[in-house]
């Protein structure tokens, strides 16, 4: 019998490879860039697995046209890019990575917090200039990070890691959800509050849902009015999640005091985007979960949901039913 064939769409280390040459014929997308739907397209229509990343738009055209596709693989714990109804209409078992990332995710959205409160970025960007004149009693002032109220959209692992973070910093914890997680209430003492009430009071303000239609443009215009002038705006969870424009305005007009952004409404973002030249906001390239050993482990859980799935068990992770 003809072995599996696999579809991975970014380059991927030769140990990853050989592991899944073992039971398939392996087709690599050599380029660490997204893989255009029609080129996904004709890459997988021959394939038994996909294996794909944050960056593919794994649509119902995609996924209609590949009618030998057991399995899905998304090394990333978000999967807003997959069409999962598309997925369970065609029998596609789809994978995920939660947990292995929490920790590093929760420690790049900290760090974000901490250079976007206390101007980081511009700060080092006087010395690269050479524009240090002398130690100055006003410049690059910013926000307290101790002893300030953090509040979190979206208390799930990831936030729930943030808060512990927070904690250690003596900071007052405010969450919100859809649902109240009385244990994370416990662990990290967080309060729950609604959405309005989170707004007019974070010095903080962090998303960490994920991106749904109910999540979409969930930080419009009037959430960035409600918050405090002096607030950071924090995201990494998804761009989808906030109205970049009405972003863009309140951090031109001082609406609100900064922004770290680790995540944008179209990625990749180049140097020519508007938020990039605002001197109160931190941007980075989409890297929550970089670290080696985070990275390392979420490509072997992924490398083995599409062996799972070729052999029609079940998946470590799949994705839970919405
Ligand atoms: N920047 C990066 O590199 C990374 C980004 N991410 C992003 O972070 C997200 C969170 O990951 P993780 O913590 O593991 O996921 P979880 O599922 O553990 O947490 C998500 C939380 O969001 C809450 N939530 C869902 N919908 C809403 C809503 N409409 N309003 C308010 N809260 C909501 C959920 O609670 P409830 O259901 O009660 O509402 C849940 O507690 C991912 O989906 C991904 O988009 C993750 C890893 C890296
Ligand atoms: O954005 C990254 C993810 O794991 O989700």
């Amino acid at each position: 019998m003809d072995k599996p064939h696999i579809f991975i769409a970014r380059p991927m280390p030769h140990w990853l490879i050989e592991k899944l040459e073992q039971e398939a014929t392996v087709d690599v997308w050599n380029k660490n860039e997204a893989v255009p739907e029609e080129e996904l397209i004709r890459r997988t229509e021959e394939a038994d697995g996909l294996f794909c990343t944050v960056s593919e738009a794994v649509t119902r055209n995609v996924i209609e046209q590949a009618p030998r596709l057991k399995v899905i693989a998304t090394m990333a714990v978000g999967y807003n890019n997959i069409d999962l109804e598309a997925a369970r209409e065609n029998k596609i078992k789809v994978g995920h990575t939660p947990g292995v990332l929490t920790e590093t995710t929760a420690d790049l959205t900290f760090a974000l917090l901490m250079a976007a409160a206390r101007r980081l970025p511009e700060a080092m960007d006087t010395i690269r200039n050479n524009e240090w004149g002398s130690w100055a009693p006003f410049a690059f002032t910013g926000q307290d990070i101790y002893g300030a109220t953090l509040g979190i959209i979206g208390m799930g692992r990831i936030g729930e890691a943030v808060a512990k973070r927070a904690a250690g910093f003596d900071m007052n914890i405010l969450y919100h959800n859809r649902s109240r997680k009385r244990e994370a209430e416990e662990r990290v003492g967080a309060v729950y509050t609604e959405l309005d009430e989170l707004l007019g009071q974070a010095d903080f303000v962090c998303v960490l849902a994920p991106a749904t239609p109910e999540t979409e443009k969930l930080i419009d215009a009037e959430a960035f009015r409600k918050m405090k002038k002096t607030a950071v705006f924090i995201n990494s969870s998804r761009g989808a999640t906030v109205d970049e424009p009405a972003l863009i305005d309140a951090l031109r007009e001082g609406e609100i005091f900064g922004a770290g952004l680790d995540v944008f409404e179209n990625e990749p973002i180049g140097a020519d985007h508007p938020l990039v030249s605002l001197s109160n906001v931190v941007v980075l390239p989409h890297i929550g979960s970089a670290s080696e050993k985070t990275r390392r482990q979420m490509a072997d859980i992924t490398a083995d949901h599409i062996l799972q799935g070729l052999k029609g068990e079940p998946l470590t992770h799949e994705v839970p039913e919405t």
